[in-house]
Formats: structure tokens, C-alpha cells, sequence
């Protein structure tokens, strides 16, 4: 059985490529073309799956467009697809719970390929999913909102900032090689120092595109060992406009620039 950084690292090999394509099918936003659909979620990522799968190491659905019983139908039709492209899909879900509701939280990962935790509770609330040998968990250091600062950028006595004590902990979390960090790439400066406290942990950079984050220091600082993920999802699947025929392609040619945007710096 393979690790998901394993996994990870083939995929982005193959379509040389560390785009995660995130998939948040605001209902708000979706275009006519699928309107009509039984599950318009599922029919927008279908499409937007056919277009950009050449250029994904990943597929990021956040859970928050999925919380209602058509959300979880869509969900589940969504990963199985990207599964039949042989793309691993990582859950943004943020979970982080006491023990017996983490459990029941992680059983998602039968489902997903990897996950985003929230590290406020601590050890403990996180033991399910980091038992996981075979799926990624991806930790909360210093989220791309600028709000993150209220808790991440406090100074603790030791003289680290929240988000460095959180990057330490989670490098004493990685026993089964599985554990990641959420960085955004709104925050280069945060991103270059956790970058030296962890050399070796992949990121998840979100941020980029509708955020305005920094792709160089995505890429210069996400990686580690060359495998590292950096998540555009308004950026990508609202590229198109609505009626012209063309909704889907400009998702993929979309997918395609920041792919080659981001591979100048590789
Ligand atoms: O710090 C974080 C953690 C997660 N996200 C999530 O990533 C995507 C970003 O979407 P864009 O449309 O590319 O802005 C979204 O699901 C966020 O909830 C983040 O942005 N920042």
C-alpha cells in the first residue's frame, strides 16, 4: 500500500503538474449549461473534471458546498470520477473534534484521498485521521484569510509565533509520513519561515487566483522534495462565462495557464 505523498508524488510526475483544482460548485454561481441536471453539483464537476484532469495533481472539493443530502450525493459522484481519472481527491472539510466524534469524522476517509484537520484541539482530536497510514492530512498552520493572524500570529512564551509551534507539532505528528500543512500563498513571508522550520512536509497552498496569493513563493516554499500542492478553485472552475458555449473549455485552458504559471518556478 502506497502513502498518499507517494501517490501524490506520481500524479504530479505524470501530468507535471501540482495543481489541486479546487471543485466549489457555489450554487450561486453555477452556469446554466447544468441547471437543468438532476444534481447540478455533479454535472458541473463532471464537466469541469473532463476539461481540467490533465493538468490536476488534485481535486480539493471543499465539504462546505456539499452539506446537504443532494451535496453528499454529488459529493460522492464527484470522487469516483476523478478516481476513474486516476486523480486523488483531498477533502477541505477542517475537521478537529474530540475523540469519539473524530472517528466518526475520518471514516470520510474511506471515501477521499487525503483531508484538511483544524489543529485547536489537539493531539488527541486528530489521532483517527494521522492513523490513517495511506490517506494525507493536511494541517491548519497560517490559513490564506487575513483573520488568520487573530490566533495563528500570537506570540506564545517560547517566542514562536502560533503557527510555528503548530508547524513543530505536526512534524512530531508525522510517524506514518502522512501529515502536511495548509499555508496560504496570500502569506509569503509565513510560508518561507514555516518552509525552514519543516523542510520536509508538503503543503497545500491555497490562495491563489480569486485570493491573489504569490505563486512564486507557492511554489518556491510548498514543495518539499518537489511534491506539494497549490489549490485554485474560483480561479479555475468560474473562468468561463455562462452561455457561450465555451463554459467548460475556459475551466481547462484556466487549469492549463496556472499550471504552466506555476512550472516556471518548479
Ligand atoms: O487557508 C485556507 C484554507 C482553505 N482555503 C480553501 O481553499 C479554497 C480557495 O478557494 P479560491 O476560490 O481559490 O479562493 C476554498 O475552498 C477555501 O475554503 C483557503 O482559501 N484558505
Amino acid at each position: 500500500m502506497s502513502s498518499f505523498f507517494e501517490q501524490l508524488a506520481t500524479r504530479i510526475e505524470r501530468v507535471d503538474s501540482v495543481v489541486s483544482v479546487g471543485l466549489d460548485p457555489d450554487m450561486d454561481k453555477l452556469p446554466t449549461e447544468v441547471l437543468d441536471a438532476d444534481l447540478p453539483r455533479w454535472a458541473f464537476n463532471r464537466r469541469i473534471i473532463d476539461k481540467t484532469h490533465e493538468h490536476a495533481a488534485c481535486y480539493k472539493p471543499n465539504a462546505a458546498f456539499y452539506e446537504d443530502s443532494d451535496g453528499w450525493r454529488a459529493l460522492r459522484e464527484t470522487v469516483a470520477y476523478a478516481h476513474g481519472k486516476d486523480v486523488p481527491v483531498l477533502l477541505d472539510a477542517k475537521r478537529g473534534d474530540i475523540g469519539n466524534t473524530a472517528r466518526q469524522y475520518a471514516t470520510v476517509l474511506d471515501m477521499v484521498d487525503a483531508i484538511t484537520v483544524n489543529p485547536y484541539l489537539g493531539r488527541d482530536s486528530l489521532d483517527p485521521f494521522l492513523s490513517r497510514k495511506d490517506k494525507g492530512v493536511f494541517v491548519l498552520a497560517r490559513t490564506s484569510n487575513a483573520g488568520g493572524a487573530d490566533l495563528q500570529n500570537l506570540e506564545l512564551d517560547s517566542g514562536e509565533q502560533l503557527y510555528e509551534h503548530v508547524a513543530s507539532l505536526a512534524k512530531s505528528w508525522n510517524h506514518n509520513n502522512n501529515v502536511g500543512l495548509v499555508v496560504g500563498a496570500t502569506q509569503p513571508e509565513e510560508l518561507e519561515e514555516i518552509r525552514e522550520l519543516v523542510p520536509e512536509l508538503p503543503f497545500l497552498v491555497p490562495g491563489i487566483g480569486a485570493q491573489g496569493g504569490d505563486e512564486q513563493a507557492a511554489i518556491e516554499h510548498g514543495l518539499a522534495d518537489g511534491v506539494g500542492l497549490v489549490n485554485s478553485s474560483r480561479g479555475i472552475i468560474f473562468a468561463g462565462e455562462t452561455g457561450s458555449g465555451q463554459y467548460f473549455e475556459a475551466a481547462g485552458h484556466a487549469a492549463k495557464q496556472l499550471k504552466r504559471g506555476l512550472n516556471q518556478y518548479r
